[in-house]
């Protein structure tokens, strides 16, 4: 499993909160389906008092039942969330929507003092692999973005104008995974938020297995048309393997074809809506 360097890990906080000094809100991206995992908390450290959207991230390949759980998980520590899938433009409004009421009040500050169309600005920011340069296509829309240096900030950081009101820094801030654990670590690896060269797919799709026989066995069972499901997750790879004709030489299962055909089917979509964590699942790991 890879990890991060100390010092990377210093340089990149480094650069964020330097950054940070010149928005107004952090647009944190994270993954629907891994909402603990793809959450870094140190993000929050970082951002002092500076406010924060939660964006909840490819919501369409979630299970709407457990979106529901995370947004009044959020709500209820009154923390702003919305819900997008940025690949169909869904949601994008409620984060504009979002945004504006949060800077209502300073913006009529400053229009009280003579500023007027004062941009708000955005930064987006999250793990590798959430969206975020979707997220940032999806925001600009149809609007022609102006690419350009402004005065007065870090020579050289580029701002993109959306429609009158907003800005958002071009460059999204690449956060790093938490390797809290080993789990965390999986999840990771399961939505494509880890170099696939980097891992071991059969380890990887027992894991996945694992978790889907406790919260959606019956995606299994109908995806891959099994009789019946055994307690041990080999088996059940094993099994998959049978049903998708993923043999070797001497008639055996070939696992690793079974277990990247299982994760391919995961991250597409095509095993329906899955969520891999739930509020509940915080401190229990
Ligand atoms: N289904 C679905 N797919 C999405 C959504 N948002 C992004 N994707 C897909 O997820 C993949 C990664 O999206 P990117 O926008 O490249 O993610 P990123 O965070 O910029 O990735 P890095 O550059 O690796 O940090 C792409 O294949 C997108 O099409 C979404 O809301 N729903």
């Amino acid at each position: 499993m890879i990890q991060w360097y100390p010092g990377h890990m210093a340089k990149t906080k480094k650069i964020i909160a330097e950054n940070l000094k010149h928005i107004d809100i952090a647009l944190h991206i994270i993954d629907a389906r891994i909402p603990k995992s793809s959450y870094n908390p140190l993000l929050e450290r970082i951002l002092g008092s500076k406010p924060q959207i939660i964006v909840f991230n490819k919501a369409d390949l979630a299970d709407s039942s457990a979106n529901k759980k995370w947004i009044m998980y959020y709500n209820d520590k009154g923390i702003n969330i919305v819900e997008t899938n940025a690949k169909n433009r869904q949601g994008i409004d409620d984060i504009f929507k979002t945004a504006r009421d949060l800077m209502r009040n300073r913006r009529e500050k400053l229009m009280r003092v003579g500023y007027v169309n004062v941009p708000i600005r955005l930064m987006i920011l999250g793990i590798p692999n959430v969206g975020k340069s979707t997220l940032i296509n999806a925001m600009v829309g149809s609007t022609k973005a102006k690419v350009g240096n402004k005065p007065g900030i870090t020579k050289g950081k580029q701002w993109i104008r959306i429609g009158d009101e907003f800005e958002y820094m071009d460059t999204p801030g690449i956060l790093w995974p938490k390797f809290e654990d080993e789990m965390t670590g999986y999840m990771l690896a399961l939505v494509g938020s880890i170099n696939d060269d980097l891992l071991d797919f059969e380890e990887l799709s027992l894991k996945f297995i694992e978790r889907i026989v406790q919260r959606y066995p019956e995606v299994l069972l109908e995806k891959y048309k099994l009789d019946r499901l055994s307690d041990d997750n080999y088996t059940n790879l094993v099994n998959i393997g049978k049903k998708r004709g993923c043999l070797i030489k001497g008639g055996e299962v070939d696992t690793l074809k079974a277990a990247k055909i299982v994760i391919d089917d995961f991250r597409s979509g095509r095993l329906g809506n899955i969520t891999l964590e739930l509020p509940e699942d915080i401190g229990h790991e």
